[in-house]
């Protein structure tokens, strides 16, 4: 029998917040909780594994939509060679006009740009400001109309960590217990650059006492841990160390999704599927539509491992042929046939046909892969002529769940129904039926990739339900549809709207959104059933 928490005596009872501590008495448990399993009380627990390190595994049974962690940054700051943004409250800055010169409002003290008065004398800002003050030096960032990153922001963040070892070395130490990837991130170019700025700036204009390693370490556990935060409405963007966050793993298809909330920035991570004790909880480092060729270089390049989850093993990505392009030798008319990877745990495996001989080299299917992505990259993103014509002229080689194909439909279905010219009451009825059709085809592909709460699910079926809620009003005032007919149409869109709600709803500034669209179709669906 296990013992209990508080006086180690045989326990009957467990915890059903964590499944993982026992009790002998409901007293017991109460004072275990003042006594701060308040705070430990999660769902998971951190295990270690010779090959993926330190990871999160659920303690017991997790609910579609449960909260797991709400968790604070533990430290914060801006991306490494950011366009000016305030060092106070991450706002992107805007330049004012003083004697007709455009120039950003600078800190009185440091000179670093700043939204105001106020945010120069935020507390996030007073030590680094003191500091730089005291050692002379003022940053000498000014307006650049040409938007150019600005290398000088890398500094801020290690050096906020670095002065945590005095005003909070707890903090400080579980931030350099983190994962760091430094021996493999020190021969790159970008470190020996930080090697000359960062390392100069902290040790001989700031004179703090820190060794060289510990200094570069800092800034390789922001790349290796970070999470980008950003505000619904894009004006702000940071990095974010979220220490407990940072035990999680990257999964191409996870289990996991977060956001950001509130003026404190805390992070809300959900379970976006139910999650069974034992099983993994994972997030993803990388872009899920992304084909496995380019995720597993991306992993490799910025987090330093070779994915090998189920996915990435899995020549077809869950029957998706994301990667995959049709062969040329074999292929014809309706006939087609799949070009696939012999070994997609090896980015220099051959790819080859699944009905006949024919062969490429890998190099041959990144080369292709990449003057795809420039062509896409090209588009003008306001017209959907270019996405059609596109997909138009790729639908010979690729197939129709191709990364490159789904990326445009993707941005196709945000064109229809949104854009200027394309609203939902301007689109004629066969793309209104486009917008359907395409919302079908991603639905699947995020069935398959991301399944169930996500954000990229949820927004899907936004679109989706308000397009079919269209296509139900033109149906019925066209007599093509009963009213009974019309009706039971227009529950099914509020079935999908239901759906959506549920996964968006905890998205910052939604609720009311949301609310209002889903009174709009109850406010419909009466009006169809008096008329
Ligand atoms: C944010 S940390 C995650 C926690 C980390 N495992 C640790 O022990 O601190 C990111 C690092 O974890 C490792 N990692 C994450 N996901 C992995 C995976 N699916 N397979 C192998 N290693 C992984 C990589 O070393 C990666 O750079």
């Amino acid at each position: 029998m296990p013992a209990c928490d508080v006086c180690q005596k045989p326990a009957n009872q467990t915890c059903g917040g964590c499944k993982s501590v026992f009790y002998c008495s409901k007293d017991h448990q109460k004072v275990a909780w003042k006594d701060g399993h308040k705070i430990n009380c999660r769902p998971f627990k951190i295990e270690y594994s010779k090959n993926i390190g330190r990871h999160m595994v659920a303690s017991r049974d997790i609910k579609q939509g449960e909260v797991i962690l709400r968790e604070k940054p533990a430290v914060t700051g801006p991306r490494m060679a950011c366009l000016p943004h305030c060092l106070s409250c991450a706002r992107k800055l805007e330049p004012i006009e003083n004697n007709n010169v455009l120039d950003f409002y600078k800190c009185s003290k440091c000179n670093w740009p700043m939204c105001d008065a106020e945010c120069e004398k935020s507390e996030v800002h007073k030590e680094e400001c003191d500091l730089m003050t005291s050692n002379q030096y003022k940053c000498n960032i000014q307006y650049d109309p040409t938007d150019k990153g600005q290398a000088a922001y890398c500094v801020i963040a290690p050096l906020r960590v670095l002065l945590m070892k005095k005003s909070s070395p707890g903090q400080f130490e579980s931030i350099m217990n983190l994962e760091s990837h430094l021996e493999d991130r020190i021969h790159t170019q970008l470190y020996k650059v930080l090697k000359a700025n960062l390392v100069t700036f902290i040790v001989q204009v700031l004179k703090l006492p820190f060794e060289e390693e510990t200094i570069l370490r800092i800034a390789s556990i922001f790349d290796t841990n970070s999470f980008d935060v950003r505000s619904a409405d894009g004006s702000k963007r940071f990095r974010g160390i979220y220490v407990t966050a940072s035990m999680m793993n990257h999964n191409c298809r996870p289990n996991t999704r977060h956001l950001f909330v509130g003026d404190d920035n805390a992070m809300i991570l959900i379970a976006t599927v139910p999650i069974k004790k034992g099983e993994e909880l994972t997030v993803t480092y990388t872009q899920s539509l992304w084909c496995t060729l380019d995720r597993r270089k991306h992993l490799k390049s910025i987090k330093y491992f070779d994915c090998c989850c189920n996915r990435c093993a899995d020549a077809t990505e869950f029957e998706t042929y994301l990667g995959s392009i049709y062969c040329s030798i074999c292929s014809n008319g309706d006939s087609k046939t799949m070009m696939l990877s012999t070994n997609p745990l090896s980015e220099t495996a051959p790819w080859k046909c699944a009905k006949c001989e024919h062969c490429i080299e890998s190099r041959q299917m990144f080369w292709g892969n990449n003057a795809l992505k420039q062509d896409l990259k090209k588009i003008n993103k306001t017209n959907p002529k270019e996405f059609e014509d596109f997909i138009e002229n790729y639908c010979k080689t690729l197939h129709p769940k191709n990364h490159l194909i789904i990326q445009a439909k993707l941005a196709l279905m945000q064109i229809y129904g949104n854009y200027n010219g394309y609203t939902l009451t301007d689109l004629p009825d066969y793309l209104l039926k486009r917008k359907i059709d395409i919302c079908f085809e991603l639905l699947e592909v995020a069935d398959q990739l991301e399944p169930g709460w996500t954000k990229f699910r949820g927004n899907i079926l936004l679109e989706l339900q308000a397009a079919l809620v269209m296509q139900s009003k033109r149906d019925f005032e066209v007599d093509k549809i009963t009213k009974e007919g019309a009706q039971e149409q227009l529950m099914e869109s509020m079935v999908l709207l239901q759906e959506a709600v549920q996964i968006l709803k905890v998205e910052p500034q939604m609720k009311l959104i949301l609310e209002q669209k889903v009174n709009e179709l109850a406010t419909l669906i009466d009006s169809t059933s008096s008329n």
